[in-house]
C-alpha cells in the first residue's frame, strides 16, 4: 500500500495542508478532488517523490519509498508533452523506459506509425496514451494520474480508463486526481476531497 502519513506542505511559507494522511491500496483507484489551487497536484507529486513534504512521510508497505532507477510510483501529468524530450521520437521515449510489450501497446491503440513521430506530431489523446504506456513498466505498482483525461473527448477518456481499470484488476493502485467528480465516482472505489 502507498501511504502518505501526516503530510504537511506549502510553498514559500504558506500552508496548503497539515497532517494529511492518504492511502492508496493495490488493486484500487482512489479519487482525489477539490477546488483549484487546493494542493491536489502538490500532494500527488509528494506521493510520487517529486516534492518533499515539510513534515510527514511517504511509505510503501510500511517502508520509506526508495527512489531507484525505476520507481514503483509514477506520476502522470495532464499535459504529457512537458514530460517528453521534444527531440526524441516516440519509440525512443518508450524504449528508454522499458521494452513495451505489443499487447499493452495494442490495448492503448498506439500503432507502429506513431512510433516514428516526435511528441509535437501527436494529438493530446495519443500523447496521453503514450505517457500511460511508458508508465506501465514492470515494477510500477502505483500511478498518480493527475487530470490525465481532462482534455480528452468522452470516448477516448472511457477507453483510457478501461485499460487502466484492467491494470488495477491485475494489482495496480491509482490515485486519480480530477475536478470531475462524476468521473471519479464512476472509476474510483473511494473519493477523497482536499
Ligand atoms: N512551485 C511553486 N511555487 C509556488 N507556488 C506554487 C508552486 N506550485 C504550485 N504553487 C501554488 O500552490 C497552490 C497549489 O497548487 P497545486 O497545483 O498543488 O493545486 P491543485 O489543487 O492541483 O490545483 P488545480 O486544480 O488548479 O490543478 C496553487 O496556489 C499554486 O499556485
Amino acid at each position: 500500500m502507498l501511504e502518505g502519513r501526516d503530510l504537511s506542505f506549502g510553498y514559500a511559507g504558506t500552508s496548503l495542508f497539515e497532517q494529511l494522511s492518504l492511502a492508496v491500496p493495490p488493486r484500487t483507484i482512489v479519487g482525489l478532488t477539490g477546488r483549484s489551487g487546493r494542493g491536489k497536484s502538490s500532494l500527488g507529486r509528494i506521493l510520487a517523490g517529486h516534492l518533499r513534504p515539510s513534515s510527514g512521510t511517504v511509505v510503501i508497505d510500511g517502508q520509506p519509498r526508495k527512489c531507484g532507477a525505476l520507481d514503483s510510483v509514477q506520476y502522470l501529468h495532464q499535459t504529457p508533452i512537458f514530460a517528453f524530450n521534444p527531440r526524441w521520437r516516440i519509440e525512443r521515449i518508450l524504449s528508454e523506459a522499458w521494452p513495451c510489450d505489443a499487447d499493452t501497446r495494442r490495448s492503448l491503440e498506439i500503432p507502429d506509425a506513431l512510433l516514428r513521430r516526435y511528441p509535437h506530431e501527436l494529438s493530446g489523446g495519443e500523447l496521453q496514451r503514450v505517457a500511460v504506456l511508458r508508465a506501465l513498466a514492470p515494477g510500477v505498482r502505483y500511478l498518480i494520474a493527475d487530470e490525465i483525461t481532462a482534455a480528452l473527448d468522452p470516448i477516448t477518456q472511457a477507453r483510457l480508463w478501461r485499460v487502466l481499470q484492467e491494470r488495477v484488476a491485475d494489482g495496480l493502485g491509482i490515485l486519480a486526481i480530477s475536478h470531475d467528480r462524476a468521473l471519479l465516482q464512476r472509476i474510483a472505489g473511494t473519493v477523497r476531497a482536499l
